[in-house]
């Protein structure tokens, strides 16, 4: 992953990623070296970017590009895991609310499936994959109107409540910086992994997918428990 990374001008500065039990996820990105706060951890082109801007069924159009990537695309996708995965055991560890919670969101999914099976020409097949996409994605910002996508190197970074970096597009981290000189060989669209506080050396990178500290409720909790569990699968 990170030769690919290294390959198709993917900057980052001393970050591996790592399989290993410290990793929250199982696998995740790494720092070796003592980090500054501000630091620009990594630079990813915005033409490696699987991006959509359909609201509804963008999963499915994700899916759908994936599969006929190029294949300096397709070796990525092919690096990819986690996500929903029916795993009974780890529904198990949820409340009854939060288990019909997320039959009612499993049924959802399903039927955008269905629909994005007709819209974009997937197959019964596709649906881990279409899975593994929601687990991936995020927004992308302003920058890029809003369009959800999947970034290579962001999307293997685990999940925190209180993240140590930040995702910028480079055009929305130069906003209000009058008079900036864009670097010359960076794009507006790509986008910046930045370091939100001082990090140690040998700690995980990580971000937050979800804000759960608005759920004040048990039915919010519920629901927030069951969203974590449909998108990210634990
Ligand atoms: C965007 S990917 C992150 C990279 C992923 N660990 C990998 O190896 O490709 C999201 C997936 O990572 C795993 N994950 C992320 N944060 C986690 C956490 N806090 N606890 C358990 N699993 C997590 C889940 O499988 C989730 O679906």
């Amino acid at each position: 992953f990170e030769a690919w990374c290294k390959k198709n001008d993917i900057y980052s500065s001393r970050i591996s990623c790592r399989t290993t039990g410290a990793s929250i996820g199982g696998r995740g990105l790494f720092t070796d070296h003592d980090v500054r706060e501000g630091e620009v951890l990594a630079t990813i082109p915005a033409r490696l970017l699987l991006t959509s801007n359909d609201k509804a069924l963008w999963a499915g159009e994700i899916a759908a590009k994936a599969k006929v990537a190029e294949p300096v695309i397709a070796e990525w996708v092919s690096t990819w895991s986690g996500g929903f995965s029916e795993d009974l055991e780890a529904m198990g560890a949820l409340g009854e609310g939060a288990r019909r919670q997320v039959g009612v969101k499993l049924e959802k999914r399903r039927k955008q499936f269905e629909g994005a099976k007709v819209l974009y020409g997937l197959e019964r097949d596709d649906w881990a994959m279409y899975n593994m996409i929601w687990s991936r994605a995020c927004y992308l910002g302003p920058q890029w109107k809003n369009e959800i996508g999947i970034i290579p190197f962001f999307d293997m970074l685990n999940h925190t409540p209180k993240e140590n970096v930040r995702l910028s597009s480079l055009g929305d981290a130069m906003r209000g910086f009058e008079g900036a000189l864009k670097p010359a060989d960076l794009d507006e669209k790509d986008m910046l992994i930045i370091a939100k506080e001082d990090i140690a050396k040998d700690s995980e990178l990580l971000t937050c997918y979800l804000n759960e500290g608005k759920a004040d409720s048990k039915e919010d909790r519920d629901e927030l428990a069951a969203r974590r569990m449909v998108v990210w699968g634990f």
